[in-house]
């Protein structure tokens, strides 16, 4: 008989972590979950998983930053998936050096652990938002790297070191690049949350920041599964490489608000609010994956399209349970 195989998620409490466990828990592991404690709730979005699933799961508190936490993590499992960051963009002009400190410092302790460890696999999750706006699309990993936020400099440092440590160590890293992830559970300041959450409390006039930028939405569950892809695919195929995973559709934040009110059967208006516009340059204009890679490595396509993803999220968001969470301080920035 062979042993379940453990898994070890950090940021496992968060929006993409915590379906993560859940698709890890469906395909036969044990998850050794990683959640920050913060003040408001130890745990996160994994109170909220199914009991069945929580039979799986070992919660252990920690922080990324802390060499420590991240050791005992890692001890013993068969594949670390290191999701935990800093995610927000516009905090990251505030507030540059928490960036460093979990995304680029945070990854290092991550590596560090694996390579004491001799741990077979690590999945390393990066952005699409390294890339900065496309120069060709859609965007093949080869596309160059340009980083027009603090965020983006600190996602980016920390694919560089996992290249470096499967240069210099031969640590088995996979790097995985989500393009824009949406769902439920995602944080209420990203932009599909905002217009879903404005049109519930009965707004017809959306405001928002700049509605020209273009997008590859790719529901959450997709992405959970790109990352169960990269996990358990032949190391040949994968250990090494960089894998994007988006859906090669696009669509504008104005167009994206249109179709939110088709979906919710409510027609908007929508107007620019100047104060959320990021600062001059720095917003990333136009990202559109081309997930052909991922596909030939790992077979993985999405399952779902972006009405289809956001008929599901508008389920949750229209869900007082769900909403209520966000008001008792489970969130992710
Ligand atoms: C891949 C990437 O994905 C996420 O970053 P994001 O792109 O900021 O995500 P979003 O879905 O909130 O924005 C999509 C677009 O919508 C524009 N936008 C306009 N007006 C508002 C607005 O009022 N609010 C927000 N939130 N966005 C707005 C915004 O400027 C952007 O062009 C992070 O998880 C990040 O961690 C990450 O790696």
């Amino acid at each position: 008989m062979t042993a379940t195989p453990l898994a070890a998620v950090t940021g496992a409490e968060g929006f993409i972590g915590s379906h993560l466990t859940e698709a890890l828990v469906a395909s036969g592991h044990r998850v050794r979950a990683m959640a920050q404690y913060n003040s408001f709730s130890s745990y996160g979005w994994l109170e909220t998983l199914s009991p069945d699933v929580l039979d799986q799961v070992e919660i252990v508190l920690g922080d990324v930053r802390d060499p420590g936490s991240v050791r005992g993590l890692v001890e013993g499992a068969d594949c670390v998936y290191h999701l935990a960051a800093l995610i927000a963009i516009p905090y990251s002009y505030q507030a540059p050096h928490s960036y460093v400190d979990t995304n680029v410092t945070g990854t290092l302790n991550v590596l560090e652990a694996v390579r004491a460890q001799g741990t077979p696999r690590l999945v390393h999750t990066s952005t699409s938002e390294t890339y900065g706006t496309a120069r060709t699309v859609p965007i093949t990993e080869d596309h160059p790297i340009h980083t027009q936020s603090p965020y983006a400099a600190s996602k980016a440092g920390g694919d560089r070191l996992a290249d470096s440590y499967h240069a210099s160590f031969d640590t088995p890293v996979v790097t995985l690049r989500p393009f824009n992830t949406y769902g439920p559970r995602q944080s209420m300041r990203a932009v599909i949350p905002t217009v879903i959450g404005q049109v519930a409390a009965g707004e017809r006039t959306i405001t928002l920041g700049d509605l020209r930028p273009t997008r590859d939405f790719t529901f959450v569950k997709d992405t959970a599964q790109a990352f169960l892809a990269v996990g358990r695919a032949p190391a040949e195929r994968v250990v090494g490489r960089t894998f994007n995973a988006g859906t090669g559709g696009e669509i504008s934040v104005g167009d994206l608000v249109a179709l939110i009110g088709k979906v919710m059967d409510t027609a908007l208006d929508v107007r620019e609010d100047e104060r959320r516009l990021r600062p001059a340059n720095s917003e990333v204009m136009r990202l559109v994956a081309d997930a052909t890679r991922l596909r030939e490595a790992t077979g993985w396509a999405p399952a779902h399209d972006l009405v289809q993803g956001l008929a599901h999220t508008v389920d949750f968001f229209r869900d007082p349970a769900n909403l209520a969470r966000y008001k008792t301080g489970i969130y992710n920035i």
